[in-house]
């Protein structure tokens, strides 16, 4: 999508995306990557989602990368939380805590020289037409040295829509685009069934959210 889709999103409030609880999934299999507490965790594409408090109370640093500047704001704001705040290479970069967050565009974030060993998708590569997915995937593959785990969480659902997000991204389009540089296993697969307005409304068959533990080859 192009940056101003997402602003205009920003500033009419329509982030349905956005979660007031932590992600089930996050919760229930992040503690099965093992990692380090010191393990600072790079979140592409982080709207201002509280899943990065939650990270951030394990111990870990957290490196968030985000377009928009309201939601940046909005994330600090909503904590009660003052950031500090600095430049970094082409990025403003807001912090609190163990928190940075990075205002500006993650395909960009290779001018950072900056390498990370785990990292957390959460509707960040569902975000992204299907034109734009290799970019990011090869992006990761950069940005996460060899061992480096990525905790990813997509949707599946059907009859898919191809004109905006969320994009359904099935496993087999997973393996697809991940397997060149990333062993993949699934973890998790949570079926919304009625309680997605749109399945119960008839409009799709079914909505799924699928986990899956990456580790960069
Ligand atoms: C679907 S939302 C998901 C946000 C977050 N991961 C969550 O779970 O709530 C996608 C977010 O990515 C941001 N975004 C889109 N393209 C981006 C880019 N190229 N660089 C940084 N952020 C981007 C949007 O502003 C939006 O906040």
């Amino acid at each position: 999508m192009e940056a101003e889709f997402w602003h205009q999103r920003w500033q009419s409030s329509r982030i349905g995306f956005h979660r007031q609880q932590v992600n089930a999934q996050l919760s229930r299999f992040w503690p099965r990557l093992t990692l380090p507490e010191q393990t600072e965790v790079l979140v592409p594409l982080c709207g201002k989602s509280r899943d990065m408090h939650w990270l951030a109370e394990l111990g870990h640093p957290v490196a968030g990368f985000e377009l928009s500047p309201l939601a940046v704001q909005d994330f600090f704001a909503e904590a009660g939380l003052e950031p500090e705040s600095e430049q970094s290479g082409s990025y403003r970069c807001r912090h609190a805590g163990r928190i940075h967050l990075y205002e500006g565009d993650f395909f960009q974030a290779d001018s950072l020289q900056r390498r990370f060993d785990a990292a957390y998708d959460r509707a960040a590569l569902i975000a992204l037409p299907e034109a734009m997915r290799t970019a990011y995937v090869d992006l990761l593959a950069r940005l996460l040295n060899p061992g480096a785990t990525l905790l990813l969480i997509t949707v599946d659902y059907a009859p898919a829509q191809q004109q905006s997000p969320p994009f359904a991204v099935p496993e087999s389009e997973v393996r697809r685009l991940f397997e060149a540089h990333f062993s993949i296993e699934r973890l998790g697969h949570i079926e919304e069934g009625q309680s997605n307005p749109r399945v119960a409304s008839g409009e799709r068959r079914f909505f799924d959210e699928l986990c899956f533990l990456l580790r960069r080859k």
